[in-house]
């Protein structure tokens, strides 16, 4: 078969009838939900198009199965399948807690340059909740995805380059060093926040916001606290709508408002904490979510969570300026689960459904939907939900892909 590649032109993605998609398993429960997650999608896609198209599967690897294979976590060839074939899916992949190699996760975002992390929180019918009215949920993170504490500036405490660095911060800026409850046993972290960053990311919320017919945007920040990371993050934001969007004073600002074809957007803001509120409380007061790095890894889960859990949290990692996208699950490996075949698949499963939308392939997408709409509906589902639900049937987790698949 001819090596089809997805492309983009003039800002345009040209995908062929079957495209080379490079795909990575994932580590932990990552080979399950994989299996799992491809029978479903080539399962769409044949219903949709009757074998007019194809998606050619390219397994690239990564984590530990790349490691054990090849003694590189991340090689190399893999990086230049994703830039090569623009537009990939991966599976989950396991990162160390306190030392060990940096997040697998995190360095494919930032060496591709994929800004922005895209995360729809939207409540399906059936799926059970610890909210009232998790309908009410229905809002769409633009986490920025490339700068923040996660560009990895850290000194661990002892090392000579921390005490260089505490050095360097006691020479230069006493004031603030003195201000180190413990200098002599603190780690350091720096958090580059920048306009330029700020801008791509905030620019992509509002465009997303416009062709969805979304009606606010809501800017989630720190910067009451952290004034010139997450503070700067806002002023910034407020400024794109601004200076990109004309945007005018709402209600005496600083809010504002914009306006394209008649459609009126609301620009907001809110502090992270209250945020983490009010999404319980208010959430029909939320739409289209801006926020930096750390902040949006937070609020995915927590979101993920009022609708149903983070076995059902899709996810993408975009750069929309090149076209290139990765798309992968909110949830990690979940280790204790692995090679059980239990796990929920609906997040890589989902995160597949919004690839084929990004590649126009509408009708298979929707396939994915409604298929599993329908197995949800029925309650024959996986234990996470299951475990929550009066009469379910319990299903492993290649039966629900199955059972998805009996439902298109
Ligand atoms: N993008 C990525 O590749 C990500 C990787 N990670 C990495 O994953 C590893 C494990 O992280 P951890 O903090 O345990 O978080 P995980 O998301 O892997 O798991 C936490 C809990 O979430 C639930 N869960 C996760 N996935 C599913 C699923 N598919 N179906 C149903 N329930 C699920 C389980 O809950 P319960 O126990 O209630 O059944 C699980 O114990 C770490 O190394 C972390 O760095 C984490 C996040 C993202
Ligand atoms: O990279 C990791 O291991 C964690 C990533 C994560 O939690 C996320 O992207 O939501
Ligand atoms: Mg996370």
């Amino acid at each position: 078969m001819s090596d089809q590649k997805i492309t983009i032109n003039n800002g345009k993605l040209q995908v062929p009838d079957q495209p080379v998609i490079p795909f990575i398993e994932g580590d932990g429960t990552g080979p399950d939900i994989w299996r799992a997650s491809q029978l479903v999608f080539d399962a769409a896609v044949e219903k949709a198009y009757g074998g007019k198209r194809k998606i050619q599967w390219k397994e690239v690897l990564a984590g530990e199965k790349a490691f054990n294979q090849t003694g590189n976590w991340m090689p190399n060839e893999t990086l230049e399948a994703f830039r090569e074939y623009l537009v990939g899916i991966k599976g989950p992949l396991t990162t160390p807690v306190g030392g060990g190699i940096r997040s697998l996760n995190v360095a494919l975002r930032q060496e591709l340059d994929l800004y922005a992390c895209v995360r729809p929180v939207r409540w399906f019918q059936g799926v059970p909740s610890p909210v009232k009215q998790p309908e009410l949920c229905d809002m769409v993170i633009f986490r920025e995805n490339t700068e923040d504490i996660y560009a990895g500036i850290e000194f661990q405490q002892g090392t000579d380059d921390e005490k260089k660095f505490s050095q360097l911060l006691k020479e230069n800026f006493p004031a603030r060093y003195k201000k180190v409850r413990f200098p002599e046993s603190a780690g350091f972290g720096i958090k580059p926040v920048s306009q330029e960053g700020t801008e791509r990311l905030v620019k992509a919320a509002i465009d997303y916001a416009f062709a969805q017919k979304r009606d606010s945007v809501t800017l989630v920040h720190k910067g009451n606290i952290m004034k010139f990371t997450e503070g700067a993050f806002r002023d910034w934001g407020y400024e794109v709508a601004k200076s990109q969007y004309g945007a005018k004073d709402y209600e005496g600002g600083p809010w504002q408002v914009i306006e394209k074809d008649g459609h009126k957007i609301i620009i907001k803001d809110v502090i992270a904490d209250a945020f983490l509120q009010q999404i319980l409380l208010r959430p029909a007061e939320y739409s289209v979510i801006a926020t930096l790095n750390l902040n949006g890894d937070y609020v995915s889960d927590a979101l993920a969570a009022i609708v149903g859990g983070i076995g059902i949290a899709p996810g993408a990692n975009i750069n929309y300026v090149e076209g290139s996208a990765i798309f992968e699950a909110t949830h990690g490996t979940a280790p204790k689960y692995a090679n059980q075949d239990k796990v929920n698949p609906g997040s890589v499963i989902l995160s597949g459904a919004l690839m084929l939308e990004y590649m126009g392939w509408q009708e298979a997408a929707d396939l994915i939907y409604s298929g599993l709409e329908k197995a949800i509906a029925s309650k024959k589902v996986t234990y996470d939900f299951e475990r929550l639900m009066e009469g379910a049937t319990l299903l492993k987790c290649s039966e629900f892909g199955q059972e998805i698949v009996n439902n298109m």
